[in-house]
């Protein structure tokens, strides 16, 4: 089975698990994304403070499907309760510990988020590339790579190696095409990287994004794993952010995850700078034809219902997957049709932060 029939397959399971309330855990809206990689599932399940034993047999219950379903892969479902509202602490009592507040990332101007709603829609391709256009603007720009889940950066950059430590412990980050990276990737092996936690995942985000020398950027672009889960939560709650992007393909489905991340985003607080539609047609590269396979333009019509920014189209194209798979995006290769479709879209997003006085 490929990775998206063994997500099916749980989601499907999880359709026949009661939850408390009634309805189905598939249905429960603080179950997150099912993540499947190629050797491990993991999903959580957010509940209200105070009930997280009522969901303990649904948490058994759902482990054992998502077993079934895994192959053999390493299943992990984690159970949470959500903050309790802040109350007013009763006399003499210590107040609750919450997250410490955001602060900025010294050295660092602007910090953007790149999200999908979901996965394989090429969102760190567009990152990678949109930080490249942005590096073509004169700026300083460093990218890091927060899908711990399933860091792709070293790929698409080419990056090989460890990252260097100072003596201070201090790491320091890849130079590569003329920005700076940083990603978990190089220091996991195997399939490590999916049993971050929810507290894990917040400190290994707030290791990288604080113990990593950027010196001075003017802008800082983090590649987010797909959907609304911990790493999004916690990079909110640690930084200001000046606002995100948002990649989607043309398909109903996708746009309906895009419009989930948005929403999250905009109760969030975090500006939405605009909307990618990526793979949004096809060049077919004997005959440069092009064909709008995927219903193109799903993006443009949801962005202006949204009445947030529409940056752009990228082209389903070999040689962006090439350029990736090689660790050449197709903005450090020249100026194709494909990279000046990603530069357009950093034109985009520079003047819509100019306009919102960001720059
Ligand atoms: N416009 C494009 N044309 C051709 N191939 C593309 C394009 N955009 C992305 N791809 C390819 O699609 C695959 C997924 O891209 P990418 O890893 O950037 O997606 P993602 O959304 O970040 O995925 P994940 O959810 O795994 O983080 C890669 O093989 C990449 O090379």
């Amino acid at each position: 089975m490929t990775e998206d029939d063994v997500r099916k397959k749980i989601q499907d399971a999880l359709g026949t698990i009661e939850v408390p309330g009634g309805s189905s855990l598939a249905e429960f809206p603080g179950l997150s994304d099912i993540i499947v990689t190629k050797g491990a599932v993991a999903f959580a399940i957010s509940v209200s403070p105070g009930m997280e034993k009522a969901f303990a047999p649904a948490r058994t219950a759902a482990e054992q499907a998502a077993q079934q379903a895994a192959e053999g892969r390493k299943v992990m479902v984690s159970l949470t309760g959500d903050k309790a509202p802040a109350q007013a602490a009763p006399k003499g009592a210590s107040p609750r510990p919450g997250p410490p507040p955001k602060s900025p990332v010294p050295g660092i101007k602007h910090i953007i988020a790149v999200g999908s709603g979901k996965g394989g829609v090429g969102k760190s391709t567009c990152a990678v590339n949109i930080a490249l256009g942005l590096v073509r603007q004169g700026l300083k720009v460093g990218i890091l790579d927060a899908d711990l889940y399933g860091p792709s950066l070293p790929k698409l950059l080419g990056i090989e190696g460890k990252p260097a430590v100072r003596d201070d412990g201090i790491f320091k980050p890849f130079e590569v095409h003329g920005l700076k990276a940083m990603s978990i990737g190089p220091m996991l092996t195997g399939t490590q990287a999916v049993v971050w936690r929810g507290p894990m995942a917040t400190s290994a985000l707030r290791q990288l994004l604080r113990e990593t020398d950027w010196g001075q950027l003017d802008v800082l672009v983090v590649d987010l794993p797909p959907g609304t889960g911990d790493i999004q939560i916690s990079l909110v709650q640690q930084v200001e952010l000046a606002g995100a992007v948002i990649i989607s393909t043309p398909q109903d489905l996708a746009l309906i995850d895009a419009r989930k991340a948005i929403d999250m985003l905009t109760r969030t607080n975090v500006p939405v700078l605009g909307i990618v539609e990526n793979m949004s047609y096809f060049i077919a590269p004997d005959t440069g034809s092009r064909y709008d396979i995927f219903g193109h333009g799903g993006a443009k019509a949801a962005a202006a219902e949204m009445d947030i920014p529409f940056l752009g189209e990228i082209p389903l194209v070999m040689a962006i997957r090439e350029g990736a798979d090689a660790g050449k995006p197709a903005v450090s290769s020249g100026d194709s049709p494909d990279a000046e479709a990603f530069v357009a879209i950093a034109e985009r997003l520079a003047a819509t932060l100019s306009r919102a006085k960001i720059f």
